[in-house]
């Protein structure tokens, strides 16, 4: 097993470049499904463990997928198989984003139920209304969904309870080729479905208002494969500038994009950090003393729950009392109690996260509980007294690319390490022997 170990006290200082998102890159690898003709290439591809998830997900389906350097080509222009497998979909609940393309081109799905995760239950009923809505017969049994419709899905007018993204992203791909004209009403308007938008209309698909509340979908009868450059992660973005805040460094963050991280630069600035926008990207600098405020998350272009937890490292650090309440998820608060392991002064009231600080950080051996989480419990282990060693490094795996290289390039002192190797090679062991 890897751990990662990082030693509190260094400032962060220079200049890191972040990867293609992968909350973008997921749903539109998904979309190349759609293609019966012609191969697709996506660019700016970070390797993670999900886009390599998504693509057996794809091979299993009788898509061609080969991935080089930063780019991934698909033929998906043969038969495909129906199925989603358990095997994906319980590692990556995003699998389920194949469905909507699946039912589009074959007129058939059949996808292992997600179950729950260490974020909340997260059922995927949106996205099965907007399939029924469009002609499809859902059925739930024996651990799958299977949706299937006669002949050809028929465009319809669709009302999402709650903006979901992966609804909003799997009905889109699923009207894209539909008969006739569909909408869908309180959709997601994230950057990640701007950008599958915008991948769609490259493949021939006709989807207007991306990015606001009703998107309008006039159904084809062919996609083909196209070229696309996958958006900046702006999640990787925004922890860097967490990381960089909570040091007190400063640290130009390439490819950040201002409008996709508005909420964010708001509330750190309210916390008194300076953000700067530069020509490629947000330059950083952290204040001497940090000012604790209160963050909701909410759905776009409300603050981010996949920046909660890291958010919870910066208002450790800051004075006076701060209050993180999670509107999007149920059950994201795991890292609480790891963050407690460091000397944190928090607490959990209901949806809300009570911080008393400055915390007074010192290092502790914690365990990453999600992706996020493990980002999270990294930053704070920048800022905490002595040697914080962070596990279950599978989950910062599936969202984050060398990210303790990227940390140490801007003056971190962390390695990540094999814990057999850790007895005889770590500066973290030659410390305490010292
Ligand atoms: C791969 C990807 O892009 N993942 C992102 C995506 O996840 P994902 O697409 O799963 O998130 P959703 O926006 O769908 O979920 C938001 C909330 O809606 C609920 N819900 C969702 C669908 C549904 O049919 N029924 C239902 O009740 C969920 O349980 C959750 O409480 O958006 C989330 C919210 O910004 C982010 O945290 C994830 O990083
Ligand atoms: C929760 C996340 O991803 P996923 O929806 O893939 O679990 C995330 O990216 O923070």
């Amino acid at each position: 097993m890897e751990k990662i170990i990082v030693r509190g006290g260094n400032q962060l200082n220079g200049t890191v470049k972040v990867e293609g998102a992968k909350n973008a890159v997921l749903p539109v690898i998904a979309a190349t499904l759609l293609a019966s003709e012609g191969k697709s290439i996506i660019r700016d591809v970070p390797t993670l463990s999900d886009v390599y998830t998504i693509n057996e997900v794809l091979r299993s389906l009788n898509a061609d997928v080969a991935f080089k350097d930063d780019y991934i080509v698909v033929d998906a222009s043969r038969e495909l198989n129906i199925e989603a497998r358990f095997e994906y979909v319980r590692k990556m609940r995003a699998s389920v984003l194949v469905m909507g393309p699946l039912l589009a081109r074959q007129g058939k799905a059949r996808v292992a139920l997600p179950g729950g995760c260490a974020i909340g239950s997260r059922p995927i009923d949106l996205h099965l209304k907007g399939f029924e809505a469009m002609g499809a017969k859902v059925k739930v049994g024996n651990g799958f969904i299977e949706a299937e419709v006669e002949d050809r899905l028929h465009g319809a007018k669709i009302y999402l309870d709650f903006p979901s993204v992966g609804a909003t992203q799997n009905i889109m791909m699923a009207a894209a080729m539909a008969k006739g004209t569909s909408t869908i009403e309180n959709c997601a308007k994230e950057p990640e479905i701007v950008d599958l938008a915008n991948y769609l209309n490259k493949m021939g698909a006709k989807v207007k208002g991306a990015g606001t509340g009703t998107i309008r979908i006039e159904g084809v009868d062919r996609l083909v494969g196209a070229d696309h450059n996958i958006i900046p992660d702006r999640i990787e973005a925004g922890t860097f500038m967490v990381a960089a805040a909570v040091t007190g460094g400063d640290v130009l963050v390439q490819g950040a994009v201002p409008e996709h991280l508005s909420s964010l630069v708001a509330k750190m600035e309210e916390m008194g950090v300076t953000i700067i926008e530069e020509q490629d990207g947000l330059r950083v600098i952290g204040p001497d003393k940090l000012k604790a405020v209160d963050i909701k998350t909410m759905p776009h272009p409300g603050f981010p729950t996949d920046m909660q937890s890291q958010m919870m490292s910066l208002l450790l650090c800051a004075e006076g009392t701060g209050m993180i309440t999670e509107t999007v998820f149920e059950n994201r608060f795991m890292h609480v109690e790891e963050f407690r392991r460091m000397n944190a002064d928090i607490k959990i009231e209901g949806r809300s996260v009570i911080m008393n600080g400055p915390s007074q950080l010192q290092g502790a051996e914690v365990a990453a509980t999600d992706l996020r989480a493990a980002a999270a419990l990294i930053i704070a282990g920048l800022k905490a007294d002595g040697y914080t060693r962070v596990t279950e490094l599978k989950h910062l795996d599936r969202g984050y690319l060398n990210f303790h290289n990227k940390l140490a390039a801007l003056g971190a002192d962390i390695e990540r390490i094999n814990e057999a190797d850790e007895t005889v090679k770590t500066d973290y062991v030659k410390d305490l022997n010292a």
